[in-house]
């Protein structure tokens, strides 16, 4: 092993002591996570948004967007329960480029996970006591889970890690919602085996330890569109693919099929506007289709306070990752969202 060690072990007791939520924050936030797994079980038919920035890089500007989310959230809480995208560490196809704010928290192309994972506690920590809302952010890394497990509420599993076991497996032990994502390659069956393999029990060693978990029911799919070798994006949210979707489902016989559309990355070709044509069309198609409408209860939204992105932290609340939908575009949808029947 030619691994150098850079820091001293971290302390998960004291750094989970340092930014705690207190009785009324968890009480409040297990309200909310009991509402997310009614909707998920299909009990609550309101629509799941998983929205924000692509990657929380700045936390005065991702506390800000929080703020007017959970504004809106308010306004259109009898229709659509929104989950924030606070998203903190980012997979990169070939390793390059920022890898979020647990890599490099002052975004400026310094690493220093050891400040990293803390930051990480308090954006989580600070979005749920500020705004009341519940987050969502990427298992990018199975091992850092118990760093904030009492803090998130929805996970994700990227294009780029769902054929590992690992994570498959770890996701069978979450005690919340977790969407697997299509691989990049587009290819359906490795979606649904993971979601497979994380509603069973699954037995592994983790955290140096032989450990057994429950099997996640709440685990579920995320459509985001393939790439293939040539580099042309395929999208995967058109009418056939949803009933296509639907039909593996039941074939496999899984748990709480609910589906997931996200609207950027290889379904919009990483063009932000295409968001909104992507969820008029899913609306479209939901009022069409009674199965389509029964399963297809979630959009996944890239959107940040500017529109579209930058290669360097210029412009506040502008995307430094993926280019996202700036928050009057973000708010308008929202509420064309509610208004659609
Ligand atoms: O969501 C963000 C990106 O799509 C993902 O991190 C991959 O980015 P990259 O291909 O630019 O590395
Ligand atoms: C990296 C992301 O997505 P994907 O895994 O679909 O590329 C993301 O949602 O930020």
């Amino acid at each position: 092993m030619v691994f150098t060690k850079v820091s001293a072990n971290i302390n998960i007791k004291h750094l989970k002591q340092t930014n705690h939520l207190n009785e009324a924050q968890e009480a409040k936030k297990k309200e909310r996570d009991k509402e997310l797994e009614a909707i998920i079980k299909g009990e609550d038919q309101r629509l799941l948004l998983i929205i924000g920035p692509c990657s929380s890089d700045n936390e005065a500007a991702v506390l800000e967007y929080a703020h007017r989310l959970a504004k809106l959230q308010e306004e259109v809480k009898d229709r659509i329960f929104i989950v924030m995208r606070v998203y903190t560490a980012k997979p990169r196809t070939n390793g390059d480029g920022y890898k979020g704010l647990i890599h490099e928290p002052s975004a400026d192309g310094r690493t220093d996970l050891i400040n990293g994972i803390k930051m990480v506690r308090d954006l989580h920590y600070k979005v749920i006591t500020e705004t009341g809302l519940t987050t969502a952010d990427e298992m990018l890394y199975p091992e850092n889970l118990p760093l904030v497990d009492d803090l998130v509420s929805y996970y994700a599993i990227g294009a780029r890690s769902v054929e590992n076991q690992q994570h498959r497996f770890v996701a069978s032990g979450i005690d919340a919602p977790t969407g697997l994502k299509n691989p990049t390659s587009g290819n359906l069956n490795v979606m649904f085996n993971g979601v497979y393999a994380a509603q069973q029990s699954q037995d592994f060693l983790f955290g140096n330890a032989e450990v057994k978990t429950s099997g996640n029911p709440f685990a579920h799919i995320i459509l985001r569109g393939g790439l293939d070798e040539n580099g042309k994006n395929h999208p995967n949210y058109y009418t056939d693919n949803l009933l296509e979707a639907i039909e593996i489902y039941e074939k496999m016989g899984l748990k709480n099929p609910f589906i997931v559309v996200d609207t950027n990355h290889d379904n919009s070709g990483k063009k932000y506007m295409e968001q909104i044509r992507i969820v008029r069309q899913t609306l479209i198609n939901r009022n069409w289709d009674t199965q389509i409408h029964q399963h297809v209860r979630g959009f996944m939204i890239e959107s940040y306070l500017e529109d579209g992105r930058q290669d360097q932290p210029d412009v506040f609340g502008k995307s430094i990752t993926d280019p996202c939908l700036g928050w009057d575009k973000t708010e308008q949808l929202i509420k064309e969202i509610y208004n659609t029947k």
